[in-house]
């Protein structure tokens, strides 16, 4: 990946346009901090000259109050410069983290099976922070560091034109150095960021299951694992180290020795009446003057390097880069425009649908159903035969490789998504339970819900007893650390969430499946109350389940449909899968 690091951030120039003003206010700050670190050697030769030449108390006086206005001039600049830069790097970092933040929220499933939670915290916090660097106005400091040098040397010139020969050469090499030396680092440092996310997304899995790992005796593999990972990283940076640390070393070599041959020239100089002692002093702080702006631009050259190693994990994130996959059915979600579903109950079709997640994998064929508003239709077959994929479609998850999913007389994957998702629920066997109040929780921090539709909507799920219950009632601080709940509990908290949005669809993926018998049967009547009056799909290994169903779809290990009608009739009819399959399901009872 060597190049110009400086092509891989042109990403970031739009999250620096809302920062205008603090920019220009920059663009004022920067020359006059210039100006006053170039003015501070020459108001230093004229005090020296001034005292030794037997100038004025008063003139001497005059002088050295206008180097301490120099002086805190420059510290009043550096300090503005700094506030102005990190505001500039905070906002626009920000802008960036909430976009990203915002994508991966409108990615389908399969998004956060390539990128696991901690690989992606990684990328939104390390990544965007060590932009941060880089964002406060990293091409104005490049440019301002640059004008310096330049400044450094004409007034070198003007001092003394033979000790600016000494130091011209040595500037230009540093540069021209740095020139070829850009960017050499940049993939070893973007081995590093990714090993270092790599490692994230293990432990944050690792820890996820920590009580799985527990009870299968894994935890020392883990830690074994862990120690792997952690070796590899460690090499990883210490190439990165290595490979970004060579042209500061070799700056700070060459200027150690251009700051001696400044030495030996002036003194020379001196030594033979050429140079006066003030000139001299000044000649050397320019010298050493010279050595901060170039050391800056190496310095940042490799904050450059980082972040531009960044920015390619973060474009690669958002879709822009050589990482993203766009099969035929993995669309990315954020979908406005198009039509609403209308209010009320909608009709469900399957058009010859047919939808693979691998090419050449095909999940389902051919699949075609029609139901009507308010109609139920039970989705049974095998482990893997694409029974929570035909969920996924109609949730708009997914989008069909060839036919069409429709909901209420619309195309699904024309409607808009936000509009879809109001009329429509999904309820599946993962219920996620935020670290806060029971009220935000079933609203998602939507505080302008009226308490008593909560407690309907609890009531209706079959919580009412349980909120009663709750020393702090709708208040109670829910989710790890705090108010834990059994999986039955969480999984009426779900339904109380979908109550209190009142969808005419109603779409669940085998939501009793990780309910104990009892659990289940105090769950069954708040299903029941849930899909009354509206339209339905559920996915349901459990048979019993079903009884309430209109219709039944069987899908058999190709994808394809293997039975399709009404239950009454499926059921009744010997032949029937349905009802081979009521029976070796009642038999297991
Ligand atoms: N994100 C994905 N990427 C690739 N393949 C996937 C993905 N999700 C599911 N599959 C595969 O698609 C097929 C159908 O999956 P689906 O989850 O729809 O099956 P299912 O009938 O609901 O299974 P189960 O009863 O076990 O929940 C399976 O072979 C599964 O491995």
């Amino acid at each position: 990946m060597a190049g110009s690091p400086l092509r891989h951030l042109s990403m970031l120039v739009r999250y620096l346009r809302g920062e205008r003003t603090a920019m220009a206010l920059l663009a004022l700050l920067v020359p006059s901090g210039i100006g006053l670190q170039l003015v501070a050697p020459y108001l230093l030769r004229g005090f020296i000259d001034g005292a030794l030449s037997g100038d004025s108390q008063e003139t001497l006086r005059d002088l050295a109050a206008w180097s301490l206005v120099a002086a805190v001039g420059v510290l009043v600049v550096t300090i503005g410069t700094e506030a102005l830069s990190s505001r500039i790097a905070w906002r626009s970092t920000n802008r960036l983290r909430a976009d990203l933040v915002g994508h991966c929220l409108s990615r389908p499933p399969d998004f956060y099976h390539e990128h696991p939670p901690g690989e992606l915290v990684e990328r939104m916090d390390g990544d965007v922070t060590r932009l941060a660097a880089v964002m406060s106005a990293l091409l104005l400091e490049l440019l301002a560091q640059a004008l310096l040098i330049v400044g450094i040397l004409v007034a070198l010139f003007r001092l003394e034109w033979r000790l600016a020969l000494v130091f011209a050469p040595f500037a230009a090499g540093t540069l021209l150095l740095l020139r070829t030396l850009v960017g050499r680092a940049m993939p070893f440092v973007t081995a590093r960021q990714r090993v270092a996310a790599d490692l994230q997304g293990f432990l944050e899995e690792r820890l996820a299951a920590a009580e799985d790992l527990r009870a299968n005796g894994a935890s020392r593999y883990t830690l074994r694992q862990l120690g792997d990972r952690q070796e590899d990283l460690y090499r990883r940076a210490r190439d990165a180290a290595r490979a970004s640390v060579r042209w500061p070393a070799t700056v700070q070599g060459l200027s150690a020795v251009s700051v001696v041959l400044a030495l030996a020239v002036s003194s020379w100089l001196h030594s033979r009446g050429q140079l006066s002692t003030g000139t001299a002093f000044a000649s050397l702080s320019y010298a050493m003057l010279l050595r901060r702006p170039l050391l800056a631009v190496t310095t940042r050259f490799r904050d450059l390097e980082d972040a531009a190693a960044s920015v390619q994990r973060l474009r690669d994130l958002l879709g822009h880069g050589a990482g993203s996959k766009d099969l035929p059915g993995h669309r990315t979600e954020r979908r406005t425009g198009g039509g609403a579903l209308p209010a009320g109950r909608p009709g469900v079709r399957f058009d010859r649908v047919s939808f693979c997640y691998e090419p050449d994998e095909p999940v389902l064929q051919d699949v075609s159903f029609t139901l009507r508003p308010g109609e139920h239709l039970g989705v049974v077959g095998r482990t893997g035969s694409g029974k929570s994929t035909v969920v996924r479609l109609l949730f708009g998850l997914h989008h069909p490789v060839t036919g069409s999913v429709s909901a209420g007389g619309l195309d699904v994957t024309k409607t808009d998504l936000r509009a879809l998702r109001s009329r429509v629920a999904l309820v599946t066997q993962e219920v996620h339970v935020f670290h806060a109040a029971l009220r935000d929780n079933l609203t998602f921090f939507d505080r302008a819900v009226p308490d008593d539709r909560l407690r309907a909507a609890l009531d209706e799920a079959g919580l009412g007893p349980w909120l009663r219950a709750l020393p702090h009632g709708l208040d109670t601080l829910l989710g790890a650390g705090a108010r834990g709940m059994s999986a039955g509990e969480e999984q009426q908290l779900a339904l109380a969430r979908v109550f209190l949005r009142d969808p005419g669809l109603v779409l669940m993926d085998e939501p009793t499946a990780r309910l104990d018998p009892y659990s289940e049967r105090l769950l069954v009547p708040a299903l029941e109350r849930l899909l009354e009056d509206r339209t339905a799909v559920v996915v349901e290994h459990r048979p019993h389940l079903l009884l309430n169903a209109d219709r039944i779809l069987v899908l058999g290990d190709d994808g394809k449909v293997a039975e399709e009608g009404e239950r009454a009739v499926l059921a009744a009819d010997p032949s029937s899968r349905l009802h081979t399959f009521l029976r070796t399901a009642e038999a297991a009872r």
